[in-house]
């Protein structure tokens, strides 16, 4: 109960900026459009149960005017039904979609905002899979809100007017047993209810450890699905290191999983079927039982038999919502689960950059970029890195070298505004552009010229500039075929990238440009190219390196290197004096 009400209240919070937002009115107008059709449907269903009662009575008396009429009579109703139902499934549909484009807006809007999916991913894996989230959730979401919502008003409204007919019906046909009457307010509705309870519960205890079945089922596939794309992404790997054999047996291995869970379901379906087919069948008869002694004791009609049997009908069917309905349901609350994780994630990233015990950037000296009583640290809180006082002049190129893991990507990160573990101030000049090459740039798959000019937008740069800076970088052959669709990443050797990501700052001309072991993959004659061309055609752009090379000393005016200082790591210029004081 406990748990219903947390999921009640997360849909609301998932649900409520959409009824709120500027697609209101249509949000509104469409959810009213499908409750109202829902329960004109009731009605209808209400009309066709008397029309039974007509119609049959009509038949057993032979009355040929009454049964044409009831014939013209229910194909109104048919008529009516059919564009009920056919526009309740179209403005549902319609609905659902609005809905889901606005979540995902939403989300691609505050999950992709400054640096928060990369913070979201150091905060931990409450938000593990936003993909999923994003694709999957918010159509599970949207569809099984509707669908639960509306079905479950629709079914207690029939279940409540069909019980007053039945009570009703109870009246009219007194139960009649070895002839005599017997006097049971309603036995036609304790008759169904008590059928339609002991068949709710049954099939609730044999169906429950479905649930849970089908959830494995869910995770075992998505990890089946997982192992495969992370096959063939690592394909050229796994094929240099002959690793096929060893990955097709843990793939094999995924499946078994995958194999022995169905079975289980296989097992358990099979039971289920059996008890459900059986009610079912069970549930067309048993009405004709009940009212049976009455109608034969000429009490009843035939027209109120088949009434009594439709009612029955119809309350039996709302309440096995609720039975049909559990599955869906714990579906439905881990849906929510996960949207109610992934929106406090995005909470939790975005209320970063406003804690005042975290590393701060601010905009502020003309020199460079400065660094005061900067410590960083890992997500976990272990520490890192310190740098008490730095000033990354604009006049100086400089290397930072340092053994590995000593933290200079991390370093470049906090710099960069993305990485706020720690405390300190980081101080960039206003309005200063800074650009970030790594190892491995990223290409988005695409036109080339896109490709080079990301992240600015298509058309920024004109394709005689962006043919010359791949030129330039000593990859003519691609400066040709600038509109060349493709996946960069995969079909360039990582050299070839690093020269596409230095044509990339060729364009962009930041005024900061920090290349973090951006050129290690190409030979010492050929980074030093690089390295010059650099220097030559954006002369007003300060250099700040990452590398593990000796001979790219030469091409920097300074060099900061860091050592181990206790518990973090520091650094120290060993040319001229400390360029820190470490506080610890
Ligand atoms: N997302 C993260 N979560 C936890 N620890 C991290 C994360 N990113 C980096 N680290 C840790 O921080 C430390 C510093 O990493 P960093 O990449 O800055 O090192 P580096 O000095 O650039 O190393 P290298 O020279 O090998 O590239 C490493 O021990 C690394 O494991």
């Amino acid at each position: 109960m406990k748990k219903i009400g947390i999921t009640l209240a997360a849909v609301g919070r998932i649900a409520a900026p959409y009824f709120r937002s500027d697609d209101k009115l249509m949000a509104w107008g469409l959810l009213s459009a499908v409750i109202a059709i829902e329960l004109a449907v009731v009605g209808l269903l209400v009309l066709f149960n008397r029309w039974n009662n007509t119609f049959y009575n009509a038949l057993q008396e032979r009355n040929l005017d009454v049964f044409t009429y009831q014939i013209g009579y229910f194909c109104v109703l048919a008529a009516i039904y059919i564009a009920l139902k056919v526009y309740q499934l179209y403005l549902n549909q319609w609905l659902q979609i609005r809905w889901r484009r606005f979540m995902i807006e939403r989300y691609l809007g505050e999950w992709l905002h400054q640096a928060r999916h990369y913070q979201m991913q150091l905060l931990g894996d409450a938000a593990d899979n936003p993909d999923q989230r994003i694709a999957e959730d918010t159509q599970l979401f949207v569809e099984r809100t509707l669908a639960l919502g509306v079905g479950l008003l629709g079914s207690v409204v029939s279940l409540a007017s069909f019980v007053v007919i039945l009570w009703g019906l109870s009246e009219a046909a007194p139960l009649h047993l070895f002839g005599q009457d017997y006097d049971i307010p309603g036995y036609l509705v304790w008759g169904a209810l008590v059928y339609a309870i002991l068949g709710t519960l049954l099939t609730h205890l044999i169906g429950r450890p479905l649930v849970d079945l089908n959830f494995k089922q869910q995770r075992f596939e998505a990890d089946f699905r997982f192992n495969l794309v992370r096959a063939r992404e690592n394909a050229e790997q796994i094929a240099l290191l002959h690793g096929e054999p060893a990955e097709r047996e843990r793939l094999g291995e995924r499946f078994r999983h995958v194999v022995s869970n169905w079975l289980q379901i296989m097992s358990r379906t099979k039971k289920l079927t059996a008890f459900t087919a059986s009610y079912s069948q069970a549930a067309i008869i048993f009405p004709y039982i009940l009212v049976a002694p009455a109608y034969f004791a000429q009490k009843v009609q035939l027209g109120g038999m088949m009434q009594t049997a439709s009612a029955f009908g119809s309350v039996q069917e709302a309440l096995s919502f609720f039975v049909t309905a559990y599955r869906t349901l714990a579906e439905w609350q881990a849906v929510v689960a996960r949207l109610a994780g992934f929106e406090t994630a995005i909470d939790q990233a975005a209320g970063l950059s406003a804690r005042p015990d975290l590393i701060q950037l601010g905009s502020g000296g003309r020199d460079g970029i400065a660094l005061h009583g900067l410590t960083i640290d890992l997500p976990d809180h272990k520490p890192l890195l310190a740098v008490d006082r730095l000033q990354l002049r604009s006049a100086d190129s400089t290397l930072i070298t340092g053994p590995s893991g000593a933290g200079k990507s991390t370093l470049f990160r906090s710099i960069a505004g993305i990485w706020p573990f720690g405390a300190g101030k980081i101080e960039v000049p206003a309005g200063a552009t800074m650009m970030m090459l790594p190892q491995r740039p990223y290409f988005p798959v695409g036109a080339l010229d896109i490709a080079v000019s990301y992240p600015a937008a298509a058309g920024t740069f004109p394709p005689d500039q962006i043919a010359a800076a791949i030129s330039a970088v000593g990859l003519p052959a691609l400066a040709e075929r600038p509109t060349e669709h493709g996946h960069w990443n995969r079909m360039l050797s990582l050299g070839e990238q690093q020269r596409l990501g230095i044509a990339r700052a060729l364009l962009h001309r930041p005024d900061f440009l920090f290349l973090d072991e951006a050129t290690a993959s190409l030979d010492e004659p050929s980074e030093a190219a690089m390295y010059q061309l650099l220097q030559e055609r954006l002369p007003g752009t300060t250099l700040i390196s990452i590398g593990h090379r000796s001979t790219l000393t030469a091409m920097h005016s300074r060099k900061i290197v860091m050592e181990r200082d206790g518990d973090r790591f520091a650094l120290r210029d060993p040319v001229g004096e400390p360029a820190f004081t470490n506080s610890n």
